[in-house]
């Protein structure tokens, strides 16, 4: 995708509304001067990390469950470069609040199953274009609109690796990795896509329960041992919340949140698994997910941050360990105050040019 050198103001009228807070500060709500058609701005500090997540998300947005990238801007504020990405503006929230908000009306194992075929056809998307997301989790599948048929979208590109390169050799470690077949064993390629495979794991389980598969116990908050248990694969299928889930969706779970990375089902299995493949025909079984949601509304956070943790942790092993300069430093406290200096010289652009 080519990058406009111009400014993005001369294009889209940029708001204050706030539409999502992210490690790489806010996402904004911008609008088209001519067609005043609303979209999602991620301004971004233009680094190598940068160029890569808008490359690698413009390359796969031409799919229905992936977040359509619309244009992207190459800007400098007081001397500093920004890339600055316009996607379609996702007005239906995170995939749990939607699921949580439902009420009485009970979700089913059927709509689970159609979600998780969603997630699986943009992962497929991906994987087939030798792209690993690598940090699929809640907070990054968004809906499109608030109807009840809206499409679900992935988003956030931030940490994802096109598989096919050659690794250059020599910084990789196995060291901090919690899972059982080092990645250098495995090939970064399989590795990489094969955290995507566990994340789905992960969120099909929540999906059916409401609850994460590794919690220390269920109902209390996240133990310290839960890494783990992560790593020894422990985790179950309590009563009453999975008494009534059909045998075939365990059957993919249990595939999906195999230990070894070289056993675990890649997403061509899962999407053959009949649980995916005939998601139309699953049981229409009431679950327990959206109460079990509301009554742990407090531990969702908590939830958050153990499935980041984890997938940071799966990430180290296949990237190089480099010394990061400042301005590609993660450090959130960094990160946040950039962003804003960013954000608020792009708005005060604007209002120039709109006085
Ligand atoms: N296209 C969009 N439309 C509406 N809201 C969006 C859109 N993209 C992102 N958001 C909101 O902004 C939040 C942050 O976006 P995103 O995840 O892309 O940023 P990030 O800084 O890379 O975050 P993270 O901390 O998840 O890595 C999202 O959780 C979501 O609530």
């Amino acid at each position: 995708m080519k990058f406009h050198d111009y400014p993005v103001t001369q294009d889209y009228r940029i708001s204050r509304k706030v539409l999502g807070v992210g490690i790489n500060g806010k996402v904004v709500e911008c609008e088209n001067r001519v067609t005043n058609e609303k979209f999602a701005l991620k301004v971004l500090r233009d680094t190598e990390k940068a160029r890569r997540e808008v490359e690698l998300h413009a390359l796969a947005s031409c799919h229905p469950h992936i977040v359509e990238v619309k244009a992207v801007y190459k800007n400098a504020y007081n001397n500093v470069d920004c890339l600055l990405v316009v996607m379609e503006n996702m007005k239906g929230g995170e995939l749990f609040n939607r699921i949580q908000e439902r009420g009485q009306k009970a979700f089913t194992e059927r709509e689970a199953a159609g979600i998780v075929y969603e997630i699986c056809s943009a992962v497929q998307h991906l994987h087939r274009m030798s792209i690993a997301h690598r940090d699929l989790k809640p907070e990054n599948l968004l809906y499109a609109t608030t109807s009840n048929d809206s499409p679900l979208k992935l988003t956030d590109f931030g940490f994802a690796k096109k598989t096919d390169e050659s690794e250059p050799s020599g910084l990789q470690t196995a060291c901090f990795t919690p899972y059982y077949c080092a990645p250098e064993v495995l090939g970064s390629e399989k590795y990489d896509k094969s955290c995507d495979c566990w994340s789905i794991g992960v969120i099909m389980y929540i999906l059916l329960c409401g609850y994460p598969p590794f919690y220390s116990q269920h109902g209390q908050p996240m133990s310290p041992g839960m890494k783990s248990k992560i790593k020894s694969g422990e985790y179950s299928f309590p009563t009453p919340e999975w008494d009534c889930v059909s045998e075939a969706a365990k059957d993919l779970i249990r595939k999906m949140l195999t230990i070894n990375p070289s056993e675990r089902y890649n997403i061509e299995q899962t999407m053959a698994h009949k649980w995916i493949c005939h998601y139309k025909k699953v049981p229409n079984t009431p679950l327990c997910t959206s109460s079990v949601l509301v009554d742990q509304k407090e531990q969702w956070s908590e939830m958050q941050d153990e499935m980041e943790k984890t997938l940071a942790s799966m990430r180290v092993g296949t990237d190089n360990i480099q010394i990061k300069n400042l301005t590609d430093s993660n450090n959130k406290l960094l990160a946040k105050r950039r962003q804003k200096k960013d954000e608020d010289e792009i708005i005060e652009e604007d209002e120039k040019m709109s006085s």
